[in-house]
């Protein structure tokens, strides 16, 4: 068995999980500015939380993952620093709206209509003051994290604390979320009924 000892994976689960509240109605997120920060609310309890070891989601300084949770994009409105926003790569499938000061992904957008997963939006929480978001459930794209630099050595001790903290590490999506991709792909081919 690895041993955990000192191993980090993002600030929000590092001293253990914390439950959401499921009648949590949402709240509003804050970029990292000083002044004039970007302000997004969230109309919505948010689902799918987990942390991801890609190189594409933000993650706090210091952070080998981040922690990022889907709502629908009906519940996002930006309230404030609209013009502070920039899309970091606009022909990848999820577009990440970061505020071009300091760097933080304020949302994450699907604009094509075909995308499994289009209709929800990609967001961090932990940039909320309030309590009650929905909780991790999982580790998505773990093997990823060797990608930003992380040495493969340190792999066994990173999946023993994610099962620690009761996040299963898995190196793409959550199983439930990996058949829900098929099943789409599925009916859109002809292979299931749609
Ligand atoms: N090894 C790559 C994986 C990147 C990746 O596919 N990331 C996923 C998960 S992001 C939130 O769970 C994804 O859906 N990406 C779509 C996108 O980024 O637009 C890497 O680490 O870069
Ligand atoms: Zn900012
Ligand atoms: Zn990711």
């Amino acid at each position: 068995m690895a041993s955990t000892d000192g191993v980090t994976i993002h600030p929000a689960v590092d001293h253990g999980v914390k439950s959401g509240n499921p009648n949590f109605g949402g709240g509003e997120l804050t970029c990292h500015c000083a002044s004039n920060p970007v302000k997004v609310r969230v109309g919505a309890q948010t689902a799918h939380n987990h942390v991801c070891g890609c190189t594409k989601c933000w993650k706090p300084d210091g952070a080998v993952f981040s922690q990022v949770a889907v709502v629908g994009r009906d519940a996002i409105e930006v309230v404030q620093g609209a013009e502070k926003l920039e899309i970091v790569n606009k022909d990848a499938p999820i577009q990440r709206h970061r505020c071009k000061d300091c760097g933080v992904h304020m949302y994450g957008r699907i604009e094509n209509k075909d995308h499994p997963f289009y209709g929800l939006d990609f967001v961090h929480t932990e940039l909320s003051s309030e309590d009650g978001w929905s909780a991790p459930e999982f580790a998505a794209f773990v093997s990823s994290v060797i990608e930003s630099g992380v040495d493969p050595s340190r792999m066994d001790g990173i999946r023993a604390r994610l099962r620690e903290l009761g996040l299963e590490p898995y190196d793409a999506l959550s199983p439930p979320l990996m058949d829900a991709i098929a099943t789409h792909i599925a009916k859109r081919s002809g292979a299931l009924p749609a």
